[in-house]
């Protein structure tokens, strides 16, 4: 690859041109005189570059790629691109195919141009996403479309930065600062059923049912923003108490699945965002507005929070406190670091809840199941939060300690996090000529992972593979809850990631997801209030249910 992109790559061939031209005026001074020097320049310019395009679209993948002899659809546009637009069923379905299509294959060749291959079989895993982590990158095009989002933080950053930041961040996920939280969390969630309950008292009210139909995934975000607007930058936004919040509303445009934004995000993706704003589309002054307008509100807050710890020796232990207190960042720096936590922090988790609760609709049995073992774990807990009781909140010990062991609860949210993975789909480009097992891999190759596909495969999590099995995370032996699901290797089960690019905040989602799905199994019963087959998981990035989730939800005590 170094050679033929040394010889035939773009700049080489507007070199090698410039050489055509002289030597033409040299060897045909008057027929290039007669033509005019420029035409001369030009002319070469266009053979050369045709030739590339020739050789790079026809001849490379087919004789010369060490990529060739990799099986595979070799479309010209890549499943990568189309799951994140097609219409029928779940995007990551795509992956589940191609993967039975070619069932032995390790690697799958996704494109017609020999650039992009799919790692369809954990094996390589390690090697993409540990061994050889730093020889790969997330592909520029997206880097640069997510760095217009989140600015150039844990998420965007590569190699000694990426480094550097993670090390400078890993103590507010350290597992006793995670236990910390646990009383946070549990608050908030106690704050969001008793909205949910208000919300149904005032809808009930007109349905005389006791009961009422709720759009779920609003609700989940705003719960989750609460969360990390606490744990992020100690700051009570009281997002679920509001009407309407300007954080939580840029968030909901920017992530909402719908058709016109998936697809300006997937162009985006493909081509890059400065080729797609030079068209004259709508969402492109909406996108650049939105994602200014985030920026003002995180420049405000990191303000706000430095003015705080100077002037009012505020000592909250949050992850904004812990950059700012290094002294190592400067606020640009920092408004970066703030955007990737708000984001990363928080839809990710709201919709992991939005998919247990559609999961526990359709299996009232396990719902039942999971609300008499958090009943029986928590008893008095619950009914203080319920009630708004004015004792003290339940300790950080007894609380993180008890919900983790849960088999039930821990067995629903990993098996919802395993068939629902928030994001399905990542990527990465080979940034130097590498291997992934045996295989040679040129350097700007993008390797696709398809997040979804490895949760959902039936040769690792076997036939019953899409079925919803809480079980699998409870041991057969003991009853006692586990964390591999029943799994043989780490890389079976690839929500959050492995390796020094794996998700910082997995214990932190994961305390979250114990926290409220333990306060809402208890506060309400609910089943689906639409059609199944609309809940349509969706979205570029995270995964979101298209049209909504749409649940009858009844509260189990009055007057709470
Ligand atoms: C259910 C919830 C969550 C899921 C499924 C999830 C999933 C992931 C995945 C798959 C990645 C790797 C992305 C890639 O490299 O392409 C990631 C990275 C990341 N996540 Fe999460 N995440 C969740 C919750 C959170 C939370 C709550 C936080 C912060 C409080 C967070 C912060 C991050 C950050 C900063 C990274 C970048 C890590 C790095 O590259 O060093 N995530 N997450």
């Amino acid at each position: 690859m170094t050679l033929a992109s040394q010889l035939f790559g773009f700049p080489s061939l507007t070199l090698a041109a410039a050489v055509e031209a002289l030597l033409a005026i040299r060897l045909y001074p008057d027929y290039v005189r007669s033509h005019g020097h420029l035409m001369a320049v030009v002319g070469a310019i266009l053979v050369n570059y045709a030739f590339g395009i020739v050789f790079w679209a026809f001849l490379y993948p087919r004789f010369f790629s060490p990529l060739r002899r990799i099986p595979g659809p070799k479309a010209l546009l890549s499943a990568a691109y189309i799951s994140l637009i097609v219409k029928d069923g779940p995007g990551g379905n795509l992956f589940l195919d191609l993967a039975e299509r070619y069932p032995d294959q390790d690697l799958i060749a996704l494109d017609a141009f020999g650039r992009q291959i799919l790692v369809a079989k954990p094996r390589l895993l390690a090697d993409l996403l540990v061994h050889k982590c730093y020889d790969f990158s997330k592909p520029k095009r997206i880097s640069a479309f997510l760095r217009r989002i989140i600015g150039d933080g844990l998420i965007t950053l590569e190699e000694d930065q990426h480094k550097f930041l993670r090390k400078n961040t890993m103590p507010a996920f350290h597992a006793r600062h995670i236990t910390e939280l646990y009383p946070m969390m549990w608050a908030k969630a106690g704050i969001l059923m008793r909205a949910l309950n208000r919300e149904i008292a005032n809808a009930a009210g007109a349905e005389s049912k006791g009961s009422a139909v709720l759009e779920l995934t609003s609700w989940a975000s705003k719960v989750t923003l609460d969360i990390i607007g606490v744990a992020g930058m100690g700051r009570a936004l009281n997002v679920v108490e509001k009407a309407s919040d300007p954080l939580q509303e840029i968030y909901e445009q920017l992530l909402e699945p719908d058709r016109e934004k998936l697809i300006f995000a997937t162009l985006c993706l493909a081509v890059g965002f400065p080729v797609i704003r030079m068209f004259p589309w709508k969402m492109n002054d909406l996108f650049v507005y939105l994602i200014s307008s985030l920026d003002n509100i995180c420049r405000d807050l990191i303000r706000e929070k430095r003015r705080a710890i100077q002037q009012d020796k505020d000592d909250h232990f949050d992850i904004l406190s812990l950059l700012i207190k290094s002294n190592n960042f400067d606020d640009e720096v920092l408004k970066d670091q703030l955007l990737t936590f708000l984001a990363a922090g928080h839809e990710t988790t709201a919709s992991a809840l939005t998919w247990s609760s559609y999961l526990l609709a359709k299996h009232p049995e396990y719902q039942q199941k999971l609300r008499d073992e958090v009943t029986a774990a928590l008893g008095e807990i619950i009914t203080a939060q319920q009630q708004q009781q004015q004792q003290p909140p339940p300790s950080a010990d007894v609380l993180a300690g008890t919900l983790r062991q849960l088999p039930y609860l821990n067995g629903v949210m990993h098996e919802t996090l395993r068939l629902y993975p928030t994001v399905p789909l990542t990527m990465r480009e080979a940034l130097r000529d590498t291997r992934l097992g045996e295989q040679a891999v040129p350097r700007g190759t993008e390797v696709v992972v398809s997040i979804w596909q490895i949760n959902r495969s039936r040769e690792i999590w076997g036939a019953d593979a899409a079925a919803f099995r809480p079980e699998r995370w409870i041991n057969a032996d003991d009853g006692r809850a586990n964390r591999h699901g029943g799994a043989k290797s780490n890389y079976d089960f690839l929500t959050f990631l492995q390796g020094p690019r794996s998700c910082i905040g997995q214990e932190f989602a994961r305390a979250e997801m114990r926290c409220l799905l333990a306060a809402l199994v208890t506060s309400f019963e609910w089943e689906l209030a639409m059609d199944e087959d609309s809940a349509v998981p969706r979205g570029v990035i995270t995964i979101k249910p298209e049209h909504g989730m749409y649940l009858r939800m009844r509260p189990l005590r009055q007057g709470v």
